[in-house]
């Protein structure tokens, strides 16, 4: 009986295959579709796609493909599937945002459901719905409405000061905490304890769980939706169980922080924040207000900046140097950075935005796609189409940024000092679905690193013989590149600082 079964399915997916591979070559076969690198048969440029940084893979190959710009490569992922990657600029502005009603969709991805991820405001089709989420996002989260939320920032920052003076081998983990008790404070005025808190370990999971998505099985389930259906028994299809697991996760992750605010606002004890403004403006009408509930994930796209704050602090000590100048000059020794100072303080928001353009957080974005046949640039781009923007190819194009892979906050400084118009908008995504969180995650990012600098000494650890323990630059391979755990030594950069540190942090009882 089993045997019949997997005859069946192996029958339904050759069927699929040919009907795919016949619809795609047929449409592609009027127009000219962008290159397709090391395409074979069938099974596409599957073999050739590396495992490791497939970014850098991917503008290789759009140099060697492409004599001219706009550098656009298709990739025919096996079953015939095409997705398109934009590996420059001028291309991605001028599809994002030049015709930003076509290329506004997410692709539809069979793990998300499977998953519960799919109630998230990033994976939401391009819909009446996503506009409703979009505007409770930013009503919240617009440049305006960030100074709302300057107070929490500065809160959170000085417990982190006192953390990383109490415990600075546990930086990262501070700095998670630092991440997540901004966000949930700004999301639902919810305080997180100071060890194992449920909301934050229920999100770190139901997050971890979304990897299930980029297995090699995950893939292929997004590229079969039909898979799904298999029985649960079946070989491989272990991936039905977990996401099973996930989707009681996701479940909790969304509902506990709203109940909360609710309980919160009845007992009169609720502290203002994007959910209970929400609740209030919205009357809380049936099933909830989805914006809210997917804030968590932006935590670890900024615990990703930070940690590369710190590396490039590691690695560049001439960099911490001219910095605690500008900040001793504008802000003096007394007293932590605030917002107020920023005007004040160009190259440490050059230091935030080379952090974003050095190491970038999301390497190819999330991808996009079209909601109808376009042509541009004289090749033909399918609806329906997955659109990957190569924010990585843009950030390390050695025409705008000279030598790319080093760390130099200089090139965001005009000669005169000031800053030069280059926000690094590319690392939060162009268009429509450009991030909504990036202003906070903006001011988080620098708010944490002034403080830094203006506190403490960053240098590479020492073993027990006091030689300096070498910092590699090894990253994740995941959708959020994260720095892989390294040591380093986070020491009060001199006397007056460990005193302003030590009046810090009596104001803080709890780690
Ligand atoms: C350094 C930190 C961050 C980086 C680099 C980052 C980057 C991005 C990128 C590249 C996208 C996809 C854009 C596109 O599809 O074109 C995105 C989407 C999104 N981000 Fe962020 N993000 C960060 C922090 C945050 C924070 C703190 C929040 C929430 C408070 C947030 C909420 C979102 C949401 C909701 C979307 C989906 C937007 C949509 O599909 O309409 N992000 N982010």
């Amino acid at each position: 009986m089993p045997a019949v079964d997997v005859v069946n399915v192996l029958f339904c997916l050759g069927l699929l295959t040919a009907v795919s591979y016949l619809v795609n070559t047929t449409r592609s076969r009027k127009l000219p579709l962008p290159p397709i690198p090391n395409r074979l048969p069938i099974i596409g440029s599957v073999l050739s796609i590396p495992k490791h940084t497939a970014w850098k893979t991917y503008a290789e190959w759009s140099r060697r493909e492409n004599s001219t710009p706009p550098f656009l490569i298709a990739l025919a992922s096996s079953f015939g599937k095409l997705s398109i990657v934009v590996n420059t600029k001028k291309a991605a502005k001028e599809l994002y945002e030049g015709r930003s009603s076509v290329y506004a969709d997410r692709p539809h991805l069979a793990m998300n459901t499977l998953t519960g991820w799919d109630f998230a405001t990033a994976f939401t089709p391009y819909s009446d719905e996503w506009r409703a989420q979009r505007k409770i996002f930013h009503q919240s989260l617009n440049a305006r409405a960030a100074p709302v939320h300057q107070q929490v920032q500065l809160e959170k920052v000085e417990f982190l000061i006192k953390c990383l003076y109490e415990d600075p081998l546990g930086f990262a983990r501070h700095m998670r905490r630092y991440a997540a008790s901004v966000t949930l404070l700004i999301a639902y005025g919810y305080d997180i304890k100071p060890n194992d808190d449920h909301f934050v370990e229920v999100a770190e999971n139901a997050m971890k769980m979304i990897s299930t998505t980029l297995t090699p099985v995950g893939i292929a389930v997004n590229t079969i939706p039909a898979l799904r259906h298999l029985p649960d028994w079946f070989p491989g299809a272990s991936f039905k169980t977990r996401a099973k697991e996930c989707v009681a996760l996701v479940t909790e992750m969304q509902n506990a922080p709203f109940a909360y605010v609710k309980r919160s606002m009845a007992e009169g004890t609720a502290r203002p924040s994007v959910a209970s403004s929400q609740i209030e403006l919205n009357d809380a009408r049936a099933g909830g207000i989805q914006g809210e509930k997917d804030i968590k994930p932006g935590a670890d796209t900024t615990v990703s900046a930070f940690l590369t704050g710190v590396l490039a602090l590691v690695l560049h000590p001439d960099v911490q140097q001219r910095a605690r100048a500008e900040l001793d000059h504008a802000v003096g020794r007394g007293r932590l950075p605030t917002f107020e100072d920023r005007p004040l303080l160009p190259y440490v928001t050059a230091i935030c935005r080379e952090i974003l353009r050095w190491q970038v957080v999301f390497p190819m974005s999330f991808a996009h796609s079209s909601t109808e046949d376009d042509l541009y640039a004289g090749m033909f781009i399918p609806k329906g189409t997955p659109i990957i923007l190569n924010a990585w190819a843009m950030l390390h194009n050695p025409e705008d940024y000279p030598d790319p892979e080093s760390f130099k906050p200089d090139r965001f400084l005009t000669p005169d000092g000031t800053l030069n118009k280059d926000e690094v908008q590319v690392a939060f995504g162009l268009g429509r679905r450009n991030c909504v969180g990036m202003h906070m995650a903006n001011a988080t990012l620098w708010i944490m690193m002034a403080s830094l600098l203006a506190t403490f000494d960053i240098s590479k650890a020492k073993d027990e013989h006091g030689n300096e323990i070498p910092v590699d630059l090894a990253y994740t391979d995941t959708l959020v590149s994260t720095p892989l755990p390294f040591r380093c030594s986070i020491r009060p950069r001199d006397r007056e600082a460990e005193e302003l540190i030590q009046q810090i942090a009596s104001g803080h009882t709890q780690i």
